[in-house]
């Protein structure tokens, strides 16, 4: 009969504030569990928005952006959401009736705010920035490329977006700005372990910019930027007409001026870089119609222009376009423009990868690239047109001159050579979002790249929640243990209580 008062010393569960006190133990762990596993559950992310409309010579494209809200300062942060192609040619060619350059922006920007939450609308900014085709127009028309900016300057404000301005970039911020969006899409910035240069061919100007160990012998190709702590001086020049439509023009014109022949109607261009079996009836016009090409002004008459396809003789045509005298600095590319000699890495974007992945040349050496390009030129027009053809005749007739031409800029102009040809990238996108100007343009003038590293807790918010509730509950195992081992009856008293 006397194990009654024993069994009642012995459970302590029988007293009411044990209980009680377990139960706010369990209650306390079950919430903070919880606490971290809402916590670190990938939350709902709330995205901020940004356009940069990029009026290029040949077409305009929209791109969206789109960053973490409550994550506006971290580094990295930023991906392209939407490119949108509009349709027709760049803002500049509507010169002769510049409404319609607005207009054309409708389904674009319609796109734009249809993808962007409503809500977000009036508070995302943007921006319009016009290149080398709203350049060639300001050199030839000044009042004529206002009235075009005027024109999709008013037709940006119709949109509930917060308009921020359209203007023509200059080529220096062209370069720049390309090489912080793969530099920063890359992640490149805030390591201080190399750089990757900028290569960008557009129709009417290119781009090289890159970080050079020299002495940066001209000013005007100097630019300094202080990212995340790091400074950087970046070598960088935009060569105006050396697009790759306004290179063929140079290049139609010189050899048309140097047929000798009678430039009256029906002459006969027999051009290296068109394909054996290419005809095609074209103006004097269509060749002499800008500021890039000078020379002769002749309107309707016509040529027609044949194709040899000789590769051959299209480097030594293209090459023309290059001119070499005159470098009055230590080292030069071409037209006396200094350069120092190309130094890291380089990612090559928009023609220099459209022109390059359709011949397939983007991984081969440059003996090799040069000997398939070689072939290609030579391959007859009829065979051209049967083996793509979904692509429109006017591209497909010109890429055995935009090839020859990227091989030609890259290797007598910029002085790559074969060694070094392996450091040249051709790319189109870095992740999902596109090589370009856009992206860096946007990131300088939102000042989402500060100049310093900015300050972050040393534990990311998920691991410090963790780290709390492992510690939380290897103090309560702790507590626990103890209270066993401090509650455990000795022998003494055993033997009092029986
Ligand atoms: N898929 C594509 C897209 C474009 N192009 C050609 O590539 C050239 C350059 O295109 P892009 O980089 O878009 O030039 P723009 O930005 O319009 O010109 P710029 O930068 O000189 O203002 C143009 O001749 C265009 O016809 C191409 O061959 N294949
Ligand atoms: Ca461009």
């Amino acid at each position: 009969m006397d194990v009654q008062p024993e069994m009642k010393t012995k459970n302590p569960w029988h007293r009411p504030w044990i209980i009680c006190i377990s139960v706010f133990f369990v209650a306390g762990i079950i919430a903070m569990v919880v606490v971290a596993v809402v916590q670190n559950k990938p939350l709902h992310q709330k995205y901020k928005y940004g356009i940069v409309l990029d009026a290029g010579s040949s077409h305009t494209s929209l791109y969206i952006y789109q960053w973490p809200a409550e994550k506006e300062n971290n580094t990295g942060m930023v991906q392209q959401k939407l490119a949108c192609n509009v349709k027709g040619k760049g803002i500049s060619s509507y010169s002769p009736e510049p409404k319609k350059a607005g207009e054309s922006l409708k389904e674009c920007m319609d796109k734009a705010r249809d993808t962007i939450p409503n809500h977000r609308h009036h508070e995302t900014p943007v921006y319009l920035g016009a290149t080398a085709g709203m350049r060639l127009l300001k050199m030839e028309n000044d009042t004529a490329s206002e009235k075009v900016l005027e024109s999709v300057e008013q037709f940006l404000q119709t949109y509930p977006f917060s308009y921020q301005g359209a203007r023509i970039i200059t080529g220096q911020e062209e370069g720049a700005f390309g090489w912080i969006t793969v530099n920063y899409l890359n992640d490149y910035l805030r390591k201080a372990s190399g750089t990757l240069g900028a290569l960008d061919l557009g129709g009417a100007s290119t781009q090289i910019t890159f970080v050079s160990g020299q002495n940066l012998e001209s000013p005007d190709n100097s630019i300094d930027f202080r990212l995340y702590g790091n400074d950087y001086q970046l070598y960088t020049h935009s060569f105006l007409c050396y697009g790759k439509d306004q290179v063929l023009k140079l290049s139609l014109a010189n050899e048309i001026q140097s047929t000798n022949q009678q430039l009256t109607d029906n002459i006969t261009l027999q051009d290296p870089c068109f394909h054996k079996g290419y005809k095609a009836t074209k103006t004097f016009e269509d060749v002499f119609n800008s500021p890039c090409v000078r020379g002769l002004r002749l309107t309707q008459n016509k040529f027609v222009h044949v194709g040899l396809g000789d590769g051959e003789a299209c480097h030594a045509a293209v090459r023309k376009v290059f001119n070499d005298s005159r470098c009055t600095h230590s080292t030069c590319s071409f037209n006396g423009v200094f350069q120092p000699p190309v130094e890291g890495k380089f990612g090559a974007f928009s023609a220099f990868y459209f022109v390059m992945n359709f011949l397939n040349l983007t991984s081969y050496p440059l003996d090799v690239a040069k000997e398939q390009l070689a072939r290609y030129c030579a391959t007859p027009w009829n065979t051209i047109i049967q083996n793509h053809p979904n692509v429109k005749e006017k591209y497909l007739s010109e890429y055995c001159f935009s090839g020859t031409y990227i091989l030609t800029l890259l290797e007598d102009g910029y002085n790559f050579t074969s060694k070094n040809w392996k450091d040249i990238e051709f790319i189109k996108q870095i992740g999902d979002s596109d090589a370009g100007w856009t992206l860096g343009y946007m990131l300088n003038l939102t000042n989402m790249i500060p100049a310093e590293v900015p300050d972050t807790p040393p534990l990311p918010y998920g691991g410090y929640v963790t780290l709390m509730v492992l510690l939380s509950l290897m103090i309560l195992v702790l507590g626990l243990l103890a209270c066993k081992v401090f509650r455990r009856p000795t022998g003494s008293t055993q033997k009092e209580i029986i």
